[in-house]
């Protein structure tokens, strides 16, 4: 039985920061500065405290400065649209990212869109998002970037390539499909509607999953010899799991990527590169 590569993005993560770490300090020397990134948690959800950490524990080992704002659920919506504009007017602060979801009855949208557009190093705001659309340069959403990046270290040029998203996410799907759709893919965007699901999955060569669905892709959804990239973070009582079954997939990809050190690892790393982005446009 033949078993697809597992693409390692662990070891790409920890290459870019290594890179990211180099350039910032270049950038110090030159410029005596020192990029910031702010983020934003609101509430106490269990899984985005981890995140959050994580990113600001990534921070400290390139020699980006973290500032790491935590407010109680009940915060409100004025209250936080005055962080942001604070946090927008503070020089020390290159980047500024809001984590989502907010909690009801707070518009993580309206939050997002308060940030400065040359601080949105999430990508997410109405003018890093029409700047993408458009085809202009700017600040890429993380997690589509991290993917970008994958398929390149795995040799996969999605170039005339069937891809395949399955999630219209704001944060992940559509950004994703437009950064595919500019490398030249044919892009397609499944979703809770999509009529049957396993067929159109099955003729992408380039297969990414992002729904928060446990193992929702089967091996027999795979078509053989594909790219499949798990975007899924669902925490089980087993432990940390996808939305694809793995041990199937990888029978019939010819690359994978696992949950965890897949995509989530990529993700940070790409929030790093776009701090430092930030702070060159930004001279924070
Ligand atoms: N404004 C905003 N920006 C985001 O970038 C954002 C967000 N909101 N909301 C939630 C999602 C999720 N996300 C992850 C980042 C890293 C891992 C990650 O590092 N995962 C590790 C495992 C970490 C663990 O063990 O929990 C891995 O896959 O190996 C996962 C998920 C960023 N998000």
């Amino acid at each position: 039985m033949s078993s697809a590569t597992i693409i390692d993005g662990k070891a790409v993560a920890a290459a870019v920061r290594a890179q990211v770490a180099e350039d910032v300090a270049a950038y110090t020397a030159e410029t005596g500065r020192t990029p910031g990134l702010a983020t934003i948690l609101v509430g106490d959800d269990a899984g985005s405290a981890v995140y959050v950490a994580g990113k600001q524990k990534a921070c400290a080992e390139v020699g980006i400065k973290g500032f790491d704002h935590r407010l109680p659920a009940d915060t409100s919506r004025e209250e936080l649209l005055a962080l942001i504009d604070a946090l927008n007017a503070d020089d020390a602060v290159s980047g500024i990212l809001c984590q989502l979801p907010v909690p009801a009855p707070l518009d993580g949208v309206e939050l997002t869109n308060r940030i400065d557009a040359r601080k949105d190093v999430d990508g997410l705001t109405i003018a890093s998002t029409g700047r993408l659309s458009l085809g202009m340069d700017g600040l890429r959403p993380c997690t589509p970037k991290g993917v970008m990046l994958l398929l390149e270290h795995a040799g996969v040029a999605p170039q005339g390539r069937e891809a395949v998203i399955v999630g219209r996410s704001n944060l992940f799907g559509k950004p994703m499909a437009q950064l595919l759709l500019a490398a030249n893919a044919t892009v397609t965007t499944c979703h809770s509607r999509t009529a049957d699901l396993q067929a159109v999955c099955r003729r992408a060569d380039i297969l990414i999953a992002a729904v928060g669905v446990p193992h929702l892709v089967k091996g027999d959804w795979v078509k053989p010899g594909a790219t499949v990239i798990d975007v899924g973070m669902n925490r089980l009582e087993s432990g940390l799991t996808g939305d694809v079954d793995f041990e199937a997939a990888r029978e019939v990809a010819s690359a994978i990527t696992p949950v965890p050190g897949g995509v989530g690892p990529m993700t940070i790393a790409c929030l790093l590169r776009n701090t430092l982005t930030a702070a060159r446009m930004v001279g924070a």
